[in-house]
Order: C-alpha cells, then sequence, then structure tokens
C-alpha cells in the first residue's frame, strides 16, 4: 500500500446512482460533513434527475448537476462513492482509473470475475468495497467469527435476511459475506456448502450446510441474522438497520481513509480498524 499525496482537509466527493435510495443519504450526508464536499453527480441517461441540481430534492442548490457523462462528472474529484449496479459499477470504475480517482463501493451482487476486475483496478487507485458499510454489520461478522470457531460442530447454520421489494440482488451482499465468514471460520468453502433455497422432499438436513433464507417485502431497510441452531438451544446473533443514515456515514469514513492512499483494495475491516 503505497502513501501519495497529502490528506486533503476537504474532501471532494461524487456519488453515483445520485437519485438512488443510497445516492440521496448521501448527498445529504456530504452536505452535512464539514470535511466533505459534493463535487460530482452520476445517473443513467434515462434518469429524470439529469441536468438537476444533485441536492434540489433537499430544497437546496449544490450547484453541482446530476450528469450521465462519467468524465464530467469525476473531473474534478477525489473519490467517487458508487451504490449503484454491479455494470454501472464497473464502467465507472474504468473512469476512475483513468483519472486517478479513488472508489468506494457499496453495490452489491458482483459475480466472482467482477471482482477479479474490481481488484485489477485497484492495482492502480485505492478502492474500499463492501457491501455493508454499517459498523454494526461488520461488528456483527467479527461476532460471528468467533461464534462459528466454538459451535463447529453439531450446531446448523443458517443465514436469514430480509429487505425492501425494491432490492434487485438475492441473497444480499452482506448475507453471502456472512456466509462466506463463517464457512472460513469452520473450515468449509461457501461454494461448496451453500443451500440457497429448500422444495419439495429435499431429505433431511446436511450438517455441513450454510443454508440462507431471504425475504423481500415493503420498506425493510436490511435485517440479517444468523442461526446456530444445535440439540436443546439455538443462538441467533441479529441485526437490524432501521435507516440508511448508517450506510452513508460509512461511506464517508471509508472516503476519509482512502486520503493519501494512491492504490489497494480495501474493506471496511481497514476503515474501522477491525482487521484481526
Ligand atoms: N454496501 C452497503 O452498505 C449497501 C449497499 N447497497 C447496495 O447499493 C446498491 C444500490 O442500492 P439502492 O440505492 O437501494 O438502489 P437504487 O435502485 O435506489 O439506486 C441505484 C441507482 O443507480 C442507478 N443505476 C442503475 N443501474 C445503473 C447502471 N447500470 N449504471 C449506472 N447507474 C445505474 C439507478 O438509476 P435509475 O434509478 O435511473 O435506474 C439509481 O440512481 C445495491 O447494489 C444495494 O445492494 C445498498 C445499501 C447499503
Ligand atoms: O439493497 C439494500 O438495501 C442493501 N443492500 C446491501 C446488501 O445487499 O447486503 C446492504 C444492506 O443490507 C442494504
Amino acid at each position: 500500500m503505497a502513501i501519495s499525496a497529502p490528506t486533503p482537509s476537504v474532501h471532494r466527493v461524487a456519488v453515483a446512482g445520485a437519485s438512488g435510495r443510497m445516492g440521496h443519504m448521501l448527498i445529504e450526508a456530504i452536505r452535512a460533513a464539514d470535511d466533505c464536499r459534493l463535487a460530482g453527480a452520476l445517473d443513467l441517461p434515462s434518469s429524470p434527475a439529469i441536468g438537476n441540481d444533485a441536492s434540489a430534492f433537499l430544497g437546496h442548490a449544490s450547484g453541482v448537476p446530476v450528469t450521465a457523462d462519467v468524465r464530467e462528472g469525476l473531473s474534478d474529484v477525489d473519490v467517487l462513492i458508487d451504490f449503484t449496479r454491479p455494470e454501472g459499477t464497473l464502467a465507472h470504475l474504468a473512469a476512475c482509473r483513468e483519472l486517478g480517482v479513488g472508489a468506494v463501493i457499496g453495490t452489491t451482487g458482483f459475480s466472482d470475475a467482477q471482482k477479479a476486475q474490481i481488484a485489477e483496478v485497484a492495482r492502480d487507485v485505492p478502492i474500499v468495497m463492501a457491501p455493508n458499510m454499517s459498523v454494526g454489520v461488520n461488528v456483527m461478522l467479527r461476532l460471528l467469527e468467533t461464534a462459528a470457531q466454538a459451535l463447529a460442530s453439531g450446531y446448523d447454520i443458517e443465514v436469514i435476511e430480509a429487505h425492501h421489494r425494491h432490492k434487485v440482488d438475492a441473497p444480499s451482499g452482506t448475507a453471502l459475506k456472512m456466509g462466506e465468514v463463517i464457512a472460513e471460520a469452520v473450515g468449509r468453502d461457501l461454494r461448496q456448502c451453500a443451500v440457497y433455497a429448500r422444495e419439495g422432499i429435499t431429505g433431511e438436513r446436511d450438517p455441513s450446510t450454510i443454508g440462507f433464507s431471504t425475504i423481500r417485502g415493503g420498506d425493510i431497510v436490511g435485517d440479517h441474522t444468523v442461526l446456530f441452531a444445535g440439540t436443546g438451544e439455538r443462538i441467533e446473533i441479529t441485526h437490524r438497520s432501521s435507516s440508511r443514515a448508517t450506510y452513508a456515514q460509512g461511506s464517508l469514513r471509508a472516503v476519509r481513509f482512502l486520503a493519501g492512499r494512491s492504490s489497494g483494495l480495501f474493506d471496511m475491516f481497514d476503515v474501522l480498524g477491525l482487521r484481526p
């Protein structure tokens, strides 16, 4: 990890997916932060927000128009925060690489090949990527490691997640990360042991599996429970988000973390000092 430019006092931040649920939350959080300034706002050409002031929804003028021109949107920027879709994030990252702009990636649903492309871009620009930017979820990931090591045999492990009706990927990126952390802690390979659906005559549960259940409905912001079900007892570890503000605040912590870094792929364990 190379150290380059001095840490700027005000971080110039662009937001991709500027009119999405997280885009709005991020623009609001940037406005409230003394050390960050909105410096770019990207959205799809089909978005009705194109050409409007990015903060118009707050009844405020930031002076930053929403644009579909990625290079224009990144022309005066230190870090891009991207909560969009995998194909959008990858297109934005190509421009970040060209322009030397860092990235905070919250988008979920990447394939392994797409994750490898992101790692490749991180050789040239600094990137924080995490399926969940909240402090609580990242602390829960550490708790899960401990619990899974202690409960590796005799306990059936199930990951249950619930999200709003608009979510397009399943299981959530957070649920998958929880599965990965648990699988590693108990010495299994998630690609071999994950069970994503059950229907019909499934047979008895294979104790080496990690099961996933997905609920979609209403305006649920994001709930994750990991169940360790033994004989005569069960442990449930749950995180519930009641506001997207935690994701936005975590993203701004990631922006600050990237200042002065010139390359490397990091996650929220690095940002929050939770790396073992
Ligand atoms: N890491 C974390 O902490 C969190 C991660 N997420 C993840 O962030 C992502 C976005 O979530 P959310 O804000 O709820 O979603 P929304 O659908 O509300 O917002 C997505 C935004 O991205 C735009 N967009 C869609 N496709 C593309 C594309 N191909 N290229 C560029 N822009 C695109 C949308 O434009 P349009 O509306 O015009 O389609 C919209 O502005 C999801 O992957 C979600 O799982 C969400 C919350 C927390
Ligand atoms: O789409 C969402 O809303 C969320 N997505 C992330 C995920 O897939 O884990 C994080 C959070 O749960 C909200």
